[in-house]
């Protein structure tokens, strides 16, 4: 049985999920087949792949949405899943606060809600209409949903979509704090393929099978990535690698090594790095804004 969340030596690596050779069919059509995979606590596993290449029926596989049609999806028993989906059904014409928004899908204490909401770092959007947040501030807000539920496991469908560099960067961030905190094991879908966080310990590259996987490293080396997404693509692959060395502040400002306090974290301060995996011309997206 599964203990309550805390990052505990007891329970580091233990199994959350497994698929073995999973595989779903639809109307006589694979959408994915012969999936293997893991997800242990404290991990991060990242799957890739192209449109319609069986990520999300992947992830929703693995926490039990759909039944896989052969193969078998083992989950410790008593697992508790934390899910953001790729779409969220809001009637953006409604009001809605962000209060409102983390109990539509299961009851909470407003303490509770504060918590998961300051720990997301939008504690000061509880009032705010969720029409009026921009792309990164309604990603935490669901992932401060998500959170609500103490998960073991945490699965993320797309969660930096619709941000922008620096926000991704950021929210980044947050996913490796909160895996760093609570221990959980994080299962996170990308459909960029050009920016794969570097804290991620493996990723799987779909397309309708298993492509390839490994360290970010490895599968951006890989012969069958470059095959399937081309020369230049894998060269333009770029990791996301954030040197810890300052804090978001709940209010929005950056407070950094030396004690000081920004408006904004600048990338030519230096903070945010991305490497190429070879020199190319191809920048990667968001390239430039790292420099
Ligand atoms: N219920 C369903 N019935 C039939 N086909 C489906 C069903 N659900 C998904 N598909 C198809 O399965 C394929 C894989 O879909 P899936 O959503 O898993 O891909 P994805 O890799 O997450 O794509 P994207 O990056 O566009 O979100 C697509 O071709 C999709 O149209």
């Amino acid at each position: 049985m599964l203990k309550k969340q805390s990052p505990s030596p007891e329970t580091a690596g233990e199994m959350l999920v497994e698929m073995h050779n999973a595989g779903v069919s639809r109307s006589g059509r694979w959408l994915v087949r012969g999936v293997d995979l893991s997800v242990r606590r404290g991990e991060i596993v990242t799957l890739i792949g192209p449109n319609g290449s069986g990520k999300s029926t992947t992830a929703k596989t693995a926490i039990g949405v759909i039944q896989p049609n052969e193969g078998h999806v083992h989950r410790a028993p008593g697992l508790r899943v934390g899910y953001v989906p790729q779409k969220v059904a809001i009637d953006w014409t409604l009001p809605l606060t962000v209060e409102r928004l983390m109990t539509l899908t299961a009851p909470a204490g407003s303490a509770e809600i504060k918590a998961a909401l300051a720990a997301a770092g939008v504690a000061h959007l509880a009032g705010r209409q969720v029409a009026a947040l921009s792309g990164g501030e309604f990603q935490r807000a669901l992932l401060a949903r998500a959170m609500l539920r103490k998960p073991d496991l945490l699965v993320l469908d797309e969660p930096v979509q619709g941000v922008d560099f620096t926000g991704e960067a950021a929210l980044y961030e947050l996913i490796r704090e909160i895996r760093d905190r609570t221990g959980c094991g994080i299962l996170m879908i990308s459909h960029d393929l050009h920016i794969v966080m570097a804290d991620t310990d493996t990723v799987i590259c779909l397309n309708g099978h298993v492509c390839c996987r490994g360290a970010p490293q490895s599968v951006m080396d890989s012969p069958e990535y470059r095959k399937l997404f081309g020369t230049r693509a894998a060269e333009a692959l770029a990791l996301y690698r954030h040197h810890h060395d300052h804090t978001h502040l709940a209010d929005g400002r950056v407070r950094h090594a030396d004690g000081t306090i920004t408006e904004h974290c600048h990338p030519e301060d230096g903070h945010h790095h991305h490497d190429h995996a070879c020199a190319s011309d191809t920048p990667a997206k968001g390239a430039n804004n790292a420099r």
